[in-house]
């Protein structure tokens, strides 16, 4: 009986990885986030600084709890990142998108996903670089199945590209075994932001690897009938 009353009244947990070099505006995001969904306002533009370790944001939407695991994205602490794919359900890709400039680097980032992993042989990684252009290197094991929601954010500012733009930009167009989507928004007024948890709540609701996740974690859901 306790084991029913749990399935059907408790909600499904799911941990959400926001990456993207540094100023891309994660943590103003995150932190809008909160303002959005939880009692507590989110901090103030002002008070945020660079991040060095983990901010973590919980919310709660519909029949969902998610935490998002917010991380550094200056160069030198992206080998970070991987230390946390495995356990994640998706991923939020932000992307300063009145900063042409930076695409490259942010696009290069994107495509590192998957080059940390494969070899501790530094030549063969560089080769294994050279083999695996972003689009593929995203299907890396440790994330394989993650939905990924590509953010062009900072949308508030005059000169910010579209979402469009930003996918022809990137021409991820072979991630079809994927789920992904652009999303324009902005972490100073909010926009896109609703639309986009909407989305992802569905999508790891859906997802294989929500069930693969839950099957390593012994989760057994019981039978209603
Ligand atoms: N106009 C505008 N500025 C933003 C937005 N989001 C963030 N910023 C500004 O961009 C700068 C970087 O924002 P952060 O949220 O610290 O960026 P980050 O991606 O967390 O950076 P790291 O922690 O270094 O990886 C700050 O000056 C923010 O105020 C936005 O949506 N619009
Ligand atoms: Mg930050």
């Amino acid at each position: 009986m306790h084991g029913l009353w749990t399935y059907m009244f408790s909600k499904t947990e799911f941990h959400v990885l926001i990456l993207g070099i540094d100023k891309a505006g994660k943590t103003t995001f995150l932190e809008k986030l909160k303002t959005i969904y939880s009692i507590s306002e989110g901090l103030p533009h002002d008070r945020i600084v660079p991040t060095v370790g983990l901010n973590i944001g919980r919310i709660e939407v519909a029949n969902a709890k998610i935490v998002f695991w917010d991380l550094g994205g200056q160069p030198g602490l992206r080998s970070i990142w991987e230390k946390y794919y495995e356990e994640a359900h998706a991923l939020i890709y932000l992307i300063d998108a009145a900063c042409p400039s930076r695409f490259e680097d942010s696009k290069s980032a994107l495509g590192e996903f998957c080059t940390f992993k494969l070899t501790s042989n530094s030549n063969y990684e560089a080769n294994v670089k050279f083999a695996f252009p972003p689009e593929k290197a995203l299907r890396h094991e440790d994330l394989q199945g993650a939905p990924l929601l590509i953010l062009a954010n900072k949308q508030d500012l005059p000169n910010a590209v579209s979402a469009e733009e930003l996918d022809r930009y990137l021409d991820l167009k072979k991630l079809d075994e994927r789920v992904y989507m652009f999303e324009a928004a902005s972490g100073y007024d909010g926009r896109g932001i609703k639309e986009s948890i909407e989305w992802l709540v569905g999508v790891m609701e859906r997802s294989k690897r929500t069930e693969a996740l839950r099957a390593r974690s012994g989760y057994v859901p019981v039978p209603t009938s």
